[in-house]
């Protein structure tokens, strides 16, 4: 997968206009009972208009022209009961498909978030965090006036057209032709102009997810920032993406406006080619003068529905490109998944073994190179070697959170391709320098190792792990609350809920990537029996760039130049004078 950058756009997704609006439509059949409602009300609503130029006509050829008083009050009464009634019809149209709309944006929001979840690691490794956020808020937000108003507009101004149009043909078919005669300037009109507007409203939400992207970095870096005192280099950053996205915008907008006056002008000439018709078969006496009143109505309430309809439209091709993003992401599978065929892993005993794995991120950089090994159950393993030598790779193959491209992985003789993903990672433990904490309360946290963690379980892990001691001490114990990614801990009492959290789930394989690399040495002797109590039992990885930390371990493997460079325990190593040697020496030889 290709990486983009924050301020590079993402790249343009066709799948065809008509295609996205369909399936964005498709959310829309889940409340067809409603929308049969809405349009059963609009129905009313449109008859409701279509009359009261009739009763116009009547007041003027019938009553008015009989000097009939009492029927032109009896006709005011009716029309007036009448347009109550329109007015009630449309606050509860509205009021329903605000609703329907609504729960659609729901409904794509939750499915998007769901089906970004399951998305492999090189999908979060392709782009920034800030233009996902981008695609599941502002691009869902989007939809929501194309989603309603294609029930409110597009099925009831289709229908008014046609009714109008049948009335105005059966009425006079020589004025309708009149009122209608700039009919195909506008379609194409309209037609050019949507062709560059697309283009230029995707080109808006590219800038808008940049921006996105820059604000979502800049703002957790701030401590970085602030320490570098860069904030007028990332304030200037900021203004360059700002105008990019201010000028696209402009862009956008300047082709939007010109529908307006498109319309205008054929509406405007519609009129000016009806009355002439009119005055001409008026003279003639072939038509009756309210008649041409009645058209006059007719024409605005024919062009009247085409003014929403080319506003749909305009909003349609100005949001579309949100949707095509957002299926663009739904669509994207993951690159790790169960196969068809796959197991449920059955509780392990924790025995893994590398067959001749080769592995890259991508085609060009070879990481691994035809890797073989046995780790028997509850052997500790600490990975060591320069950085950028591939230990973390190896740990994130046991997880299969890649896909190796050469040889096989087993635990327990399964191969990892053969059992399904969560039974999998349901017994492995991982824990990174960047223990990520949640916002929640302290239980919350540890929680989210077992979800169905009883309170003893969760106050037993924490002992397991010293994390107890000062949990006890915060302002509400367990129930305290944590700011948003534990701030407001130390990175020492994180490191510890962390442990807790791993110890709660019982994994039968651990792996502890630089996990106590920020630990102070007083919080260390405390994490060190806790990892002790940790490690007991599991097997165990464990990577750790300071080498006082893995001695203990039952074996330690030297990663280097994609393999394993060296292997046996501290004692091994030291003697045999290789890699090893020499990076123990080089970090002792001050101390
Ligand atoms: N997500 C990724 N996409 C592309 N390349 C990656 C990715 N993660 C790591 N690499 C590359 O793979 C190589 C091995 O990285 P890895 O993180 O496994 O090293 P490491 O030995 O754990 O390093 P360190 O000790 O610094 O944590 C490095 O060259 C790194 O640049």
């Amino acid at each position: 997968m290709s990486v983009n950058a924050i301020r590079d756009d993402e790249k343009s997704v066709s799948t065809g206009k008509l295609k996205t609006l369909l399936r964005l439509f498709k959310y829309l059949l889940t409340y067809r009972k409603e929308i049969i409602l809405v349009l059963i009300i609009m129905a009313g609503t449109v008859s409701i208009s279509l009359i009261n130029p009739l009763i116009v006509e009547y007041a003027i050829d019938v009553n008015i022209a009989n000097h009939d008083i009492n029927g032109l009050v009896r006709l005011g009464i009716f029309a007036i009961i009448l347009n109550l009634i329109f007015i009630f019809l449309v606050k509860l149209r509205m009021y329903i498909m605000a609703k329907i709309s609504n729960n659609v944006l729901l409904t794509v929001r939750q499915e998007l978030y769901t089906h970004i979840q399951k998305l492999s690691f090189s999908f979060f490794d392709s782009r920034p965090t800030g233009k996902i956020l981008a695609r599941i808020i502002g691009d869902v937000n989007s939809l929501k006036d194309v989603l309603s108003n294609s029930v409110t507009t597009l099925i009831p101004d289709f229908i008014t057209i046609l009714a109008v149009v049948a009335i105005m043909v059966i009425k006079d078919y020589k004025l309708a032709f009149a009122a209608m005669i700039s009919l195909p300037i506008m379609i194409i009109g309209m037609w050019l102009i949507q062709i560059y507007s697309h283009v230029r409203w995707q080109i808006y939400r590219k800038k808008n997810s940049n921006l996105n992207a820059f604000i979502h970095e800049d703002l957790s870096g701030m401590r970085v920032v602030q320490s570098f005192t860069a904030e007028g280099e990332t304030a200037a950053a900021f203004d360059e993406l700002l105008m990019e996205h201010r000028g696209a915008f402009v862009k956008a907008v300047v082709l939007n406006d010109a529908f307006g006056p498109v319309i205008d002008f054929c509406w405007g000439l519609g009129m000016v080619s009806l009355y002439y018709a009119g005055v001409k078969l008026t003279g003639s006496n072939a038509v009756q003068v309210g008649t041409l009143i009645a058209f006059g109505t007719y024409i605005s309430m024919f062009w009247r529905p085409i003014m929403n309809l080319s506003n749909f439209y305009n909003q349609m091709v100005t949001n579309i490109s949100g949707a095509e993003r957002i299926f663009e992401i739904m669509d994207t599978k993951p690159e790790i998944t169960d196969r068809d065929t796959v197991k449920e892993l059955p509780d392990i005993k924790g025995n893994i073994r590398f067959e001749h794995v080769s592995f890259a991120y991508d085609k060009d950089t070879q990481v691994l190179k035809d890797v073989s090994f046995q780790v028997k159950a509850g052997e500790t393993i600490a990975l060591v070697g320069p950085t950028g030598a591939g230990k973390t790779t190896v740990v994130n193959l046991i997880s299969r959170f890649y896909d190796i491209q050469e040889g096989n992985i087993y635990i327990d003789n399964y191969n990892v391709k053969d059992v399904s993903i969560e039974s999998l990672r349901k017994q492995m433990g991982i824990m990174t320098q960047d223990n990520f904490l949640f916002s929640g309360t302290i239980k919350d946290n540890i929680r989210y190792g077992k979800l169905d963690a009883t309170d003893e379980e969760i106050i037993a892990a924490a002992k397991a792990v010293n994390a107890h001691e000062f949990i006890i001490k915060s302002e509400k114990g367990y129930d305290t609350e944590l700011k948003e990614r534990g701030a407001g801990l130390s990175v020492g009492q994180r490191q510890l809920l962390a442990f807790a959290r791993t110890m709660v789930s019982m994994p039968k394989i651990l792996i502890l990537d630089e996990a106590t690399s920020s630990i102070d040495t007083h919080t260390e002797l405390l994490v060190q029996q806790g990892i002790e109590n940790l490690l007991k039992g599991r097997t165990s990885f464990v990577i750790a760039h300071r080498l006082s930390t893995i001695q203990k371990a039952d074996r330690i493997f030297v990663i280097d130049e994609g393999g394993i460079k060296e292997q046996g325990n501290a004692k091994e190593l030291l003697a045999k004078k290789g890699m090893y040697y020499n990076l123990y020496m080089a970090q002792f030889k001050n101390v």
